[in-house]
Parts: C-alpha cells; structure tokens; sequence
C-alpha cells in the first residue's frame, strides 16, 4: 500500500537542502533530472522536431539540459525562453546549451513540445499572454510533456492558477507533488512519470500502492477470519451490497441486521432482524466482531438514530458512511469513538468538516487528526488519512464508479478488511485499492453489484 512520497514544494526544497548539505552538487542534482527526464521524452517521441520551453528557474534549467540531451542524440531541437536564467544551476545549464534561444512568446511551433517554464516555483498564475501561448504551442504539437509540473498549476493542492493546456505526460522529477494526484491539476496530463533523484525523501504521504494480502492460515475458521455485522435501514439494498462486500473482501462472517424484509442472496450473508437500538445493541454485544458497519441506507428517522447510537456506544471497531456520517454532521451529540473509519464523498465531508483550509490532503489530515480515527475522503483523487500524519492519495480509479451503490461496496470492503487486519489505516487503504482494481476489471458502464463478481479476482492478484 506505499507507493512512492508525495511532497509539497517546501517539502521538496528541504529534501533538495538536505542533499545539497551533505554534499551533493546542486548543478549534478538538475543534470540527473533533466537526463531522467530527457529518457522519458526520448522514448516517446524518438527524433521528432522538439522544442523546450525554458522558464526563468531552475524549471527552465531542467529544460536546458533536457535539450542538450536531446540533441546529443540526433534530434533536431529548439529552444524558446521566458526571460533570462536567474539561478546559477540554470545559467550553468543555458551555457552548456550553447545554441540559439528564441523568444517564447514569438517561437514557432513544434511536432513535440516539452513546457519547462515553471515548476515548484510558481507563486502565481502565468501572465495571460504567456499561458495563451503556451496552450497554443502545446495544443498544437504532437506530442507535449510537462517537467516536473504542467506549468500555470499550484503544486501543492492541484489548483489551476492560470490556464493550464492539457499534456500528454507529465515528468515528476525527484517526487510526486500533490498537484500530480489532486484535481483538477490531476486531469492535465494523461500520463505520469517519475525520475528517482535519489535523494532521501520523508514517506508519511504517499501514492496509494497495491496491497500485499495474505490467504487465510490453516488454523484459521470464520470468527477468527473476522466478523463483520452491518446495520441495515430502510433501503436493504445498500447495506446487503455493503454485506457482500465485506464478505468478499475475505472476512469470515458476516450479519446483517435488517429491520424489514430479509434478502435471500447470496446465503452467505446471516440476515438477523434488529429494528430497535436495544436489539443492535444486544447484537453488538458478541466479543468476536471484528467491525461494525453504520451508513449504509441506514435512514434519517428516530430508530435509524437509536440503531446508530447503539453501533456508536458499542465498543467496536467501526465504520461509517453515508447516513451514519448525516447524522453526526447533524447532531454533534453524536461523537465518532477513535480509531474509527470515517468514508465521507466530498459533500459529507464539507458538512463534517467544511471549516478546514488547505489541499484535499491538508484537510483529509487535519480531519483525521481532529475525530482520531481514519477519513477516507473519497473523489476521483481519494485521500486517506490517518491521525498519526500518514495519508495515501490514490489514482486511476475508473469514473464509471460514478454510480448507485459504488460508496455501499467501498464502505463495506473497508468493514471487512478492518474485520481481518484489525488495523483501520490499512484497512482503509486496502479496500480503496480493491474498489478502485474491481473497477478495473469491471470494464465500462458497470453497476456496482458487478463490483462485487469482480473481487475474488482482484484479490488473487495480491496474494
Ligand atoms: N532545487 C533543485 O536543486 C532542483 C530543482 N529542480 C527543478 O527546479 C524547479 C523549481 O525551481 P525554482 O527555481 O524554485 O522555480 P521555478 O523554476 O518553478 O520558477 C522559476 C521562477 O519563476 C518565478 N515565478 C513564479 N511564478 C511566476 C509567474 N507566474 N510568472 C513569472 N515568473 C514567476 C519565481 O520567482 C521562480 O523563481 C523544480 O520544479 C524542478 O523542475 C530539479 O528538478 C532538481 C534540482
Ligand atoms: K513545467
């Protein structure tokens, strides 16, 4: 579940310091990034007509080198530059350039376009002739690549400052900033790559990576699996998909308590009735649950609030969604028990925590921080954070996820991993990862009962 560190420019700049204190050279720290980056440009577009587009900072230094790489293999290159070079390293890289240097905003166009303008340096929106031009050279090229960042984003919480051209592969030189990961910066470039600097990097944020998940032990049977029970509404529907999924994520029990009709399918689910707060929590009381499912079309309505007051003062491991998370924006009375998952989409979490400032990680944090348990702050970059700092922000999840029923499934696969690792962290990490793989390999225009079939698959792959 680590992928690589995410880090903000400040971030960046210290582990850059860091380096440069014990010894590393800072003009050999921007030849090994524009030769990363170079690589990557070379392998996509081969020999064609390329020109970089070199801004005033060490951005634009990384531009100089990646050209003069390039033309030390044969591709014919120009360069276009916004003003002089101020830092030294990108003086250095403009010397060693040695070939002519256009005016950016009057160069001609290229087959390949490669935007070195501004990285993590960016304090503002680009000047509006400046992105004009850059929109139309990279809307007009074959082939465009933004380094480091697509030049006119904010790097730390993924804003667009200016107008920002659309790139085919953006080049995360040394780390991934959340500008990477986070929309609407996200959606700018089709592709990212990373060039490993080698630097140390601190690791408590990080892109979501795949889970290593463990079959069950010899000695294992379906309470020591993890027992799960979800705590059904008015609409049964959603807390049996929640059900099901729980059960496929590999626990090994699973109850739902229904309040009206039982669903028959598939057997494997224990339909037990428990209408009253009193009943759930009688239901609550057996020491092997592993984790409490509260949300779910649980319902706005005196007794929805009396079964989520029985989950809430149970002593379980739980977690909550959907209605669950209605209620404790609405009734402060309600308090969340640490150590919780909290799986809110953006409009629960602006009721929840709509006072907090800062990128969609910033305030994944500081909400984690705040209840003391997990937030799984959902969206097409979900966060999810943890009180102790650590976040993992995941990509590539499908947009047909977009559909009824999608937050049941994910809301139930994080109740079953919690049930079977004990840990809401990984927990909550592992279940974004399996919802976002049986998306994968779910196709197109799924429903989220689809999910479901398509989840023994996504867990093999990871054993
Ligand atoms: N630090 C290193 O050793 C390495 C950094 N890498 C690359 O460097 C950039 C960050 O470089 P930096 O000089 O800090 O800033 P930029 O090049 O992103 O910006 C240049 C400069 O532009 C000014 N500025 C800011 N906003 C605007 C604006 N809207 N219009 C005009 N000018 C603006 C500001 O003063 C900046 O100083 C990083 O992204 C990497 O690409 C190497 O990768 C590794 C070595
Ligand atoms: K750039």
């Amino acid at each position: 579940m680590d992928g690589p560190p995410i880090l903000t420019a400040m971030q960046m700049r210290a582990a850059e310091q860091a380096a440069f204190d014990a010894g590393t050279d800072p003009y050999a720290l921007m030849e090994k990034a524009g030769a990363g980056a170079a690589e990557i440009i070379w392998r996509t577009g081969h020999r064609r007509d390329t020109l970089v587009l070199c801004g005033p900072g060490n951005n634009g230094g990384d531009g100089f080198v990646i050209a003069r790489l390039l033309r030390d293999r044969g591709v014919t290159v120009r360069v276009a530059a916004l003003g002089e070079s101020r830092t030294a390293s990108a003086q250095r890289a403009r010397v060693a350039w040695d070939g002519p240097v256009e005016d950016m905003l009057i160069a001609a166009g290229a087959g390949q376009v490669v935007d070195a303008l501004f990285g993590t340096g960016l304090t503002r929106g680009l000047e509006a002739p400046v992105a004009a031009r850059l929109c139309e050279l990279v809307e007009g090229a074959t082939l465009s690549h933004a380094v480091d960042l697509p030049s006119g984003v904010g790097g730390d919480d993924g804003a667009l400052l200016s107008d920002v051209p659309r790139y085919g592969i953006c080049v995360a030189l040394g780390a991934f900033k959340p500008a990477h990961l986070l929309y609407p910066a996200a959606g700018q470039a089709g592709r990212l790559a990373l060039v490993d600097l080698g630097i140390s990097l601190p690791g408590t944020v990080r892109r979501l990576g795949s889970p290593a998940l463990t079959m069950p032990g010899p000695d294992a049977h379906k309470y020591n699996r993890g027992l799960v029970v979800v705590i059904g509404g008015g609409m049964a529907g959603a807390s049996q998909l929640a059900a099901v999924a729980a059960a496929r994520s590999g626990a090994g029990a699973v109850r739902r308590l229904a309040i009206g009709g039982m669903v028959a399918e598939p057997h494997a689910i224990i339909q037990r009735r428990a209408e009253q707060g009193d009943a759930v929590a009688r239901e609550l009381e057996d020491e092997r649950i592993g984790a409490v499912l509260a949300g779910p079309g649980l319902g706005l309505d005196q007794e929805a609030g009396g079964r989520l007051t029985a989950a809430l003062g149970s002593g379980r491991p739980l977690v909550l969604d959907a209605d669950a998370l209605t209620w404790a924006a609405k009734d402060a009375a309600l308090s969340v028990p640490g150590g919780s998952i909290l799986t809110p989409h953006e409009g629960e979490f602006q009721r929840l925590f709509g006072d907090l400032r800062g990128s969609k990680v910033d305030r994944a944090l500081a909400a984690a921080l705040r209840v003391g348990s997990v937030v799984v702050y959902k969206g097409p970059d979900t966060v999810i954070a943890a009180p102790d700092g650590r976040a993992r922000v995941a990509s590539g999840g499908s947009t047909w996820l977009s559909t009824a029923g999608t937050g049941d499934v994910l809301a139930g696969l994080a109740a079953g991993r919690l049930a079977v690792t004990g840990d809401p962290f990984r927990a909550a990490c592992e279940a974004v990862w399996l919802h976002g793989e049986a998306a994968r390999r779910s196709g197109a225009a799924f429903i989220a009962d689809d999910l479901l079939r398509a989840l023994p698959a996504a867990i093999a792959a990871r054993l």
